[in-house]
């Protein structure tokens, strides 16, 4: 197989190059540097050049046998889909609580009753490493299929000690057997664990004294995030857990304001968040103080969908400063979805996001919201090799042909992992 890769004639490279570095806001989130007659050419699995076609072929002209040429004419070329949000490693399924909820139960009525994430956490930790892994394997094909190449995976679904250790180890070792980059986030305030019902405080100790050094001690994650909700933990406890894991070298997150209007925005700002999630409820104070600390609002356009909610305030938050980064959410309650062309879509629909802002939501700003935009997230001479081909003519049509997988070929560091080149 060759080990370089020569895409020709896309007829639009959406390079996401915009000259300026870190996550984009208002404006800056339209520009998606799009170059027509596009090239690009990626060896040993990076980026070396990026233009149109006739000034690559000025420059490259002469090594073309070297390379395999991939004929983009009449398609859409763009980076790999980052999705910076997911709870991807779990045990089992709940589609009874889909039932459920449609029936007219709440999701936090589930979740009191002993459901909902209590029941995914039953189940993973009844699983073995092996039926996590293969489960998880299956999800993660599933998003290589839909064009994402990058990936961030929460714990949480073991709020014990070995459990989360368990589905970090998963996570560690998917990152040595497929080829999506998985960047993993300890969630152990996920929810307050059955057997610690009315007890949080002791629970919140009980992660910083006895987990956290763990996974610190094994490296097992870059991020901290908690559930920071009416009901489950509140934004002092919130602030006592991701302070304890900044301690420690973990940038916190924070699942903010999903259900209620709770103050979690607020805190993303306080303490330093990189990023705040969901962010349906978020209060105008909330958004101003994310504008002003840069924090990045991770917005889950299929989560609001799917518990039949309005979705975040897409719009204003752009408009007011906010950088938005889009994400699928993936996980077996409140968003079993792998799709994040879909949620592009809806990013557009449902939060009036323009379809180039979704894009950069869905690429660069994803990228910031892990910290990977150094690596991925754009097109540029050093990156890596991610790149979707999509059976589109522009930008637009991508967002625009809704709920429908336009992913042609997939290359993830150079190889191609999903489809056939068309020459
Ligand atoms: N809201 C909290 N956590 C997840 C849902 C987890 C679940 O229902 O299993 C979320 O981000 O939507
Ligand atoms: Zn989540």
């Amino acid at each position: 197989m060759k080990k370089i890769i020569w895409i020709k004639h896309a007829s639009q490279l959406a390079t996401l190059a915009s000259g300026k570095q870190g996550p984009r806001a208002k404006t800056d989130m339209s520009e998606l540097g799009i170059i027509e007659d596009g090239s690009l050419w990626i060896e040993n699995g990076y980026i070396q050049a990026v233009g149109t076609t006739r000034e690559l072929e000025g420059k490259y002209g002469e090594r073309a046998e070297e390379a395999e040429i991939v004929d983009a004419s009449g398609c859409l070329v763009t980076p790999g889909l980052v999705d910076p949000h997911t709870h991807v490693v779990y045990g089992g399924s709940r589609e009874r609580e889909f039932e459920m909820r449609l029936e007219g139960a709440t999701y936090m009525d589930i979740m009191n009753a002993g459901g909902g994430i209590h029941a995914t956490t039953r189940m993973t930790r009844d699983a073995s490493e092996a039926e996590l892994i293969e489960q998880a394997t299956r999800r993660l094909d599933s998003f290589l299929a839909h064009g994402v190449t990058t990936v961030e995976g929460k714990s949480g679904y073991g709020m014990n000690l070995e459990t989360e250790l368990k589905q970090l180890r998963v996570m560690k070792k998917l990152q040595e057997t497929h080829p999506i980059d998985l960047v993993p986030t300890f969630m152990g305030a996920h929810a307050v664990p059955l057997e610690y019902k009315g007890r949080e405080d002791e629970f919140i100790d009980y992660l910083i004294e006895n987990v956290l050094p763990v996974v610190m001690e094994e490296g097992l994650a870059v991020f901290n995030d908690v559930f920071c909700e009416k009901g489950v933990f509140t934004p002092e406890q919130s602030e006592r857990m991701l302070e304890a894991g900044k301690r420690v070298g973990l940038i916190p997150k924070i699942h903010a304001d999903e259900i209620e209007s709770y103050g979690g925005a607020e805190l993303a700002a306080k303490v330093g968040a990189i990023s705040a999630e969901h962010l349906l409820k978020a209060s105008e104070e909330g958004i101003q103080a994310m504008a002003k600390s840069g924090t990045i609002a991770c917005l889950l356009p299929a989560t609001a969908l799917y518990l039949r909610e309005e979705a975040a305030a897409g719009r204003r938050m752009i408009d007011e400063g906010v950088p938005v980064a889009i994400s699928t959410d993936c996980n077996p309650g409140s968003s079993p979805t792998t799709s994040m062309p879909l949620v592009m879509n809806l990013a557009c629909i449902s939060m009036r996001l323009t379809p180039a802002e979704a894009l950069t939501a869905a690429t660069y700003n994803a990228a910031c919201a892990i910290k990977s935009e150094d690596k991925v997230g754009s097109l540029e001479i050093g990156k890596q090799g991610d790149v979707v081909l999509w059976d589109v003519k522009n930008y637009q049509e991508l967002q625009y042909l809704f709920g429908v997988n336009h992913v042609k070929s997939v290359w993830k560091k150079g190889v191609q992992v999903v489809g056939k080149t068309t020459n």
